[in-house]
């Protein structure tokens, strides 16, 4: 308990220098981009970067596209996860952003998930630290006041589904190499329960039920089918096709859009408000035999 109150307080150093502001107050009013003052005219886009995230914010759509960039394979480590709050924070904090798109740099993968060495040789107070970014990341983006679309173009195994998981729009690109799911069990592992809630909630009961006893990695047709994406594009019509839905979600009054995302998503939010426990120092070296 002591570890995680610890973990907590450092998370939230390290957001703190960050020099983020949360949590966000009241909700946006639409149309954001609409409200700058006449006769000024501000830069269209800004863009922010760290060794792990580019963010690039277009003013005048008012939609930001986050890619990805962490080498090999963007594994979400205790760096990259802090990174992503970082940004996720920046975002809704800015008034002149309503829309996020989340897409990798990497060719092939959107993210291969947790961080497997941030689970293995390391401190109680590292793991509740690990965990608590993990959650954090989840509770924020599930959360978030802003339309997300994840533009997955590469593959996305447990952890990266859950992010893609966490978007309101998923759109994935063809291409029979590429696969997507929460592959937990495979590993000999099981999937939080906040996984697999959000999990069911985009593919229904029965078909999360048999995917994640199975830990299946579905092609893309498949994940399609499923409805664990919602459309499938070429390569080159990903960024095209993510700016169009984007475009028809933002076409709504943000505050209508806002509340009914946050009501459809509400019990999850309650569960995450208590913080599912952090696994203990033995489980995490169990179950990766380390
Ligand atoms: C106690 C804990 C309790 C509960 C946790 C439950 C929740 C867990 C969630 C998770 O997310 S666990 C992680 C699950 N992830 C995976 O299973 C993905 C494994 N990786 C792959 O399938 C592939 O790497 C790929 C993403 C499809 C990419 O394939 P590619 O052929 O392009 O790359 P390669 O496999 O050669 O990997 C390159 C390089 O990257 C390292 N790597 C891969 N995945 C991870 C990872 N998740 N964490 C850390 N490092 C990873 C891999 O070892 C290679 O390293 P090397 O070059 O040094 O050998």
């Amino acid at each position: 308990m002591a570890a995680v109150a610890a973990a907590a307080g450092t998370f939230a150093r390290r957001m703190a220098r960050s020099g983020v502001l949360f949590p966000r107050s009241s909700p946006q009013v639409w149309p954001q981009a609409a409200r700058q003052p006449p006769g000024l005219l501000p830069a269209q886009r800004r863009a922010f970067s760290n060794n792990k995230i580019l963010v690039e914010l277009d003013t005048s759509s008012g939609v930001a596209t986050m890619k990805f960039k962490s080498p090999p394979v963007n594994s979400l480590s205790l760096d990259f996860l802090t990174e992503f709050c970082i940004s996720l924070e920046k975002l809704e904090n800015d008034r002149a952003c309503r829309g996020l798109i989340i897409t990798s740099a990497i060719p092939r993968v959107f993210s291969s998930g947790l961080d497997i060495t941030e689970m293995c040789g390391k401190s109680t107070e590292h793991y509740a630290e690990f965990w608590r970014a993990v959650q954090e990341m989840w509770i924020r983006l599930y959360g978030s006041n802003l339309v997300t679309v994840a533009a997955i173009n590469g593959s996305s195994p447990a952890g990266g589904c859950l992010i893609a998981l966490s978007c309101d729009y998923r759109i994935m690109v063809e291409n029979p190499k590429y696969v997507i799911g929460l592959n937990e069990a495979q590993l000999g592992i099981v999937a939080p329960f906040w996984f697999k809630d959000t999990f069911v909630n985009a593919v229904g009961h029965r078909a999360a039920e048999r995917s994640l006893q199975l830990g299946l990695l579905h092609s893309v047709p498949e994940a399609h089918r499923m409805g664990l994406v919602d459309e499938v594009v070429p390569e080159e019509k990903l960024q095209e096709k993510a700016v169009a839905v984007m475009a028809q979600w933002l076409a709504l009054p943000d505050h209508a859009r806002q509340l009914t995302k946050s009501m459809m998503r509400k019990t999850f939010r309650t569960l995450s408000s208590s913080h599912p426990k952090t696994p203990s120092r033995s489980h995490f070296q169990r179950t990766w035999r380390c």
